[in-house]
Parts: structure tokens; sequence; C-alpha cells
């Protein structure tokens, strides 16, 4: 069972995503990124390639795609907050923006 983080695991697992241009939502305990491409197609790749890696995981953003931006918000549904799930998918969603 996917389990929420902890005071103690939050820290070390979000801040280098806060690095990473992430941020906290105001509204939830989620994290949000909005990641700017070339173009739409570019954009559209992109999600292509994440979408296996959500399915693969069974964890999947909210995302919206205007052209060539993608606005992303990660949060864990079971659990209603974060997740190491998130913070693993955040990692992956930006090691794709270098491939
Ligand atoms: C039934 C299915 O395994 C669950 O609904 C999965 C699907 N993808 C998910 N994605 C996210 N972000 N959070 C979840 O809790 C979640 N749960």
């Amino acid at each position: 069972m996917t389990e929420k983080l902890s005071d103690e695991t939050r820290g070390p697992l979000l801040t280098p995503l806060f690095e990473a241009g992430w941020s906290l939502t105001d509204d939830r305990d989620a994290i949000a990124k909005t990641f700017v491409f070339d173009d739409f197609i570019a954009a559209f790749a992109w999600m292509t390639k994440v979408a296996f890696w959500a399915e693969k995981w069974n964890h999947h953003p909210e995302w919206r795609n205007v052209y060539k931006t993608v606005h992303v918000e990660l949060i864990t549904h079971d659990v209603d907050g974060l997740s190491a799930l998130d913070a693993k998918l955040a990692r992956k969603m930006d090691s794709l923006m270098e491939t």
C-alpha cells in the first residue's frame, strides 16, 4: 500500500525537485511544474513517453496541455497527498525532458 510522505522523508525527497522547478501547490498536498517545449509535437511526444512510465508504474499525472506547454500536478489519490511515487514520476518527467 502506498504511504503518504512522512515529515522525515519529505525534505530529502522533495528538495531536489524544488531545485528542479517543482513547487508545492497551494490548495492540496501536491507538487506542480509547467514544462515548455519547442512546439506542440515536442510536448505531445514527451507526454507519450511519460504515459508509458505512468502506466508501467500505475501512477498517473494530472496534466493540461496547451500548445507547447504542459502543466503538471502530481498527487497520490489513494492517500490524498504526496507519496514516493510522485517524487519518482517527477524525476522521470524531468529526465525525459533531456531525451
Ligand atoms: C486502480 C488503480 O490502480 C489506482 O487508481 C491507481 C491509478 N493511478 C494513480 N495515479 C495517481 N496519481 N494516484 C493514485 O492513487 C493512482 N491510483
